[in-house]
């Protein structure tokens, strides 16, 4: 659905975005983590079709968005910092959508309004900075976009309202396979919102992949041995962290689970627990030192 292939930008001499390619499927939610100045809000105004890309090429459904205007029809963008026209309320803000936009859901504008409990013929300039983003939020789902691009959507929502706006994500998903792609720095919120993950740093992807696959192809082995075997005891397995604390072995391992467990049980531990690693873990332990970088700049 959404393709990037070797796309650079550049803001004078800073390369904000480097030789990055990345795809989104189509129904599919994608999370792009990266600390601060990772290059995620160029790289999403480039495929919203806001920015235009040096080199390198953008495409959703296989048509270039900076060039085919009518693509903007079908690829919103709602930005870290909403904005309205000048003095207007959400009322007024859906009149000027729905003539701009030709899915717009008059219907369903009404239905998301009430069940938000938003005043429509208020002022959106004098609402909260929480509730000027519902606004956003209820505008954008109702002009019915296929692909919506979000900037750290949920900064400054309160608990309930954030979760709000996410089942009326998944429900767009679930039912008319909206594909979503969603910058955030809260790596805890992504875990159990998206299918996949892209990681940015220095304005390249470190790294992309499917989140039900990352989470099961690494996981903390606890095993505590009688006699702890020498250390050709992990030439068996694809270590990626060993510890030893005692007769007790903490290891990370990738690969099958059954493969890894009949392996350790050749061995006949006294105890043997197989665990999985949250997100953090898994970067830290697959990007090596950048990870830890990471780590420290993105969980809240
Ligand atoms: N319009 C611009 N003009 C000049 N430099 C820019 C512009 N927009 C972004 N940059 C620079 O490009 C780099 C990437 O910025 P960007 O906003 O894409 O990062 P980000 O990953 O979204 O960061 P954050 O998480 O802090 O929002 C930064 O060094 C930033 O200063």
């Amino acid at each position: 659905m959404i393709k990037a292939v070797a796309v650079n930008k550049k803001f004078e001499d800073l390369q904000a975005v480097h030789d990055l390619s990345l795809h989104v499927r189509k129904g599919s939610i994608y999370g792009l983590l990266g600390s601060n100045g990772a290059g995620k809000t160029t790289l999403l105004k480039m495929i919203a079709g806001i920015y235009k890309q040096d080199h390198g090429s953008i495409t959703v459904s296989d048509q270039p968005v900076y060039e085919i205007p009518d693509s903007k029809q079908r690829v919103l963008f709602i930005s870290d910092q909403p904005y309205f026209l000048h003095q207007t309320s959400l009322n007024q803000m859906a009149s000027f959508y729905e003539e701009v936009y030709a899915n717009w859901n008059a219907k369903r504008f009404k239905q998301l309004t009430s069940h938000l409990r938003m005043d429509p013929d208020k002022k959106l300039s004098r609402m909260s900075k929480g509730m000027q983003r519902q606004a956003s939020f209820i505008l954008t789902l109702s002009a019915m976009p296929d692909v919506l691009i979000l900037d750290e959507p949920f900064d400054g929502l309160d608990p309930v309202v954030r979760q709000q706006m996410k089942n009326l994500i998944l429900q767009d998903v679930a039912d008319r396979s909206l594909t979503l792609l969603v910058s955030s720095h809260n790596l805890r919120e992504m875990e159990d919102f998206c299918d996949y993950v892209g990681i940015m740093h220095k304005g390249t992807l470190l790294f992309e992949r499917d989140m039900d696959e990352l989470k099961t192809d690494i996981h903390k082995l606890q095993i505590a041995f009688k006699k702890v075997p020498d250390k050709s005891f992990l030439d068996g397995m694809d270590v990626l962290h060993y510890e030893k604390r005692g007769s007790v072995v903490l290891c990370i391992v990738k690969g099958n689970v059954d493969e890894i467990t009949a392996y350790v049980e050749s061995y006949q531990p006294a105890i043997f627990d197989l665990l999985p690693l949250t997100l953090e873990e898994i970067f830290i332990y697959e990007l090596g030192g950048v990870g830890y970088e990471i780590r420290n700049l993105i969980v809240e």
